[in-house]
């Protein structure tokens, strides 16, 4: 059923921005037939109280008889904010954050998309989990979210005591931007966005102790991986690289991003390294050879691994199409490799 832009108006005056106890400023409506597209800016957003708000508005306007929504929010500029609402929004410290805190910040990255560095991320969180680790994935690649579907996730965050609990798979508590967008419509992100994004990944998610926490970066040397140094200083780097050596050209400059951030390099994943025949045992290198290690020489850090293209049937054991139970091969790689990146982030401490 189509609603008028009036109608739609009136039915979010039933919807508070949790924050600041007033309605939700709507930006703009634009209502095509059946699909309603909405943007609304609320003073926190990826935040519990922006998930809220998601739920509140979907309800309300599929209640009334709306078929499709998309929806996307900003945050509030400052000038929109009174006095009495910037104390409504006193900044928290995020436990993760403190200098006490024990969880170790792994950042995975590539020079650009494509290299395989989503599920090398989803696959290095599992192998730990299964090394009896507590582990945290952050999907910061907001141009192109794609951990919940490697993860196969279908569970979503659920709100309590306004904390955002991250839902769990292999063992493994995920955050998504995904999470924050109705209809996969695009989020579009600008710098400052990112950094706040992140923030509230860290302050709003009751992510309990953690041993480890990885992020995976979205590819390239963009601003997250400054907005990741900022509020993480300590957090070390993992490089994700094809063999090709163009492709390990491109992720040279993401390393040397890293080395600019300060960010420790603790090795480097090579993936797709190689198709290895099933029968014959025969590798052939599809896509060139040598770009991992050549990278790993370039930054003085270990190859951590190669992993070979996955070949139909070789996973399952998982029940999930991308990620490797213990007993297939590249599970073990995987595993090897986890346990190999434990060993480089102590001798880095060390
Ligand atoms: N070792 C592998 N063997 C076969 N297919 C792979 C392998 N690694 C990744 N892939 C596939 O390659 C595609 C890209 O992988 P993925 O999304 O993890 O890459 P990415 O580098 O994170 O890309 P982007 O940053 O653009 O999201 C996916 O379809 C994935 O299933």
């Amino acid at each position: 059923m189509s609603l008028s832009e009036q109608k739609i108006r009136e039915l979010l005056l039933q919807v508070e921005d949790p924050n600041l106890h007033r309605n939700i400023t709507i930006r703009n409506i634009k209502v095509k037939g059946d699909y309603i597209s909405l943007k609304v800016a609320l003073a926190k957003t990826a935040s519990s109280e922006q998930m809220e708000v998601q739920q509140k508005i979907v309800n309300v306007l599929k209640e009334a008889g709306a078929d499709s929504i998309g929806l996307r929010f900003e945050e509030l500029k400052e000038e929109e904010l009174s006095i009495e609402d910037k104390q409504k929004l006193q900044p928290e410290t995020p436990s993760l954050l403190s200098e006490h805190s024990q969880t170790k910040v792994i950042s995975i990255a590539s020079g650009k998309g494509g290299v395989g560095k989503s599920t090398v991320s989803a696959n290095l969180a599992v192998s730990l989990s299964r090394l009896g680790y507590k582990v945290g994935l952050i999907d910061a690649d907001i141009y192109g979210f794609s951990i919940p579907a490697i993860m196969e996730l279908e569970k979503r965050p659920e709100i309590k005591n306004d904390k955002i609990i991250p839902p769990e798979k292999y063992g493994v508590k995920i955050m998504s931007m995904a999470f924050f967008s109705e209809d996969n419509s695009p989020v579009l992100w600008r710098g400052p966005m990112l950094g706040k994004m992140l923030n509230n990944f860290f302050s709003e998610v009751e992510w309990g102790e953690l041993d480890y926490l990885l992020m995976d970066l979205p590819p390239g040397t963009g601003d997250v991986a400054l907005d990741v140094h900022r509020l993480l200083p300590s957090s070390k780097e993992i490089l994700v690289t094809t063999p090709h050596p163009n492709a390990a050209y491109v992720a040279e400059r993401a390393g040397k991003m890293a080395r600019k951030a300060e960010h420790e390099i603790l090795g480097v994943i090579e993936n797709m390294a190689y198709y290895q025949s099933i029968e014959t045992g025969k590798r052939e290198y599809v896509f060139g050879r040598g770009g991992g290690q050549a990278i790993a020489d370039k930054f003085s850090v270990p190859l951590l691994g190669s992993i070979p293209l996955a070949q139909p049937g070789e996973h399952g054991e998982s029940g999930s199409t991308s990620i490797f139970g213990k007993e297939e091969s590249i599970g073990k790689m995987y595993d090897s490799i986890a346990g190999h990146a434990v060993k480089s982030l102590e001798m880095v401490k060390a």
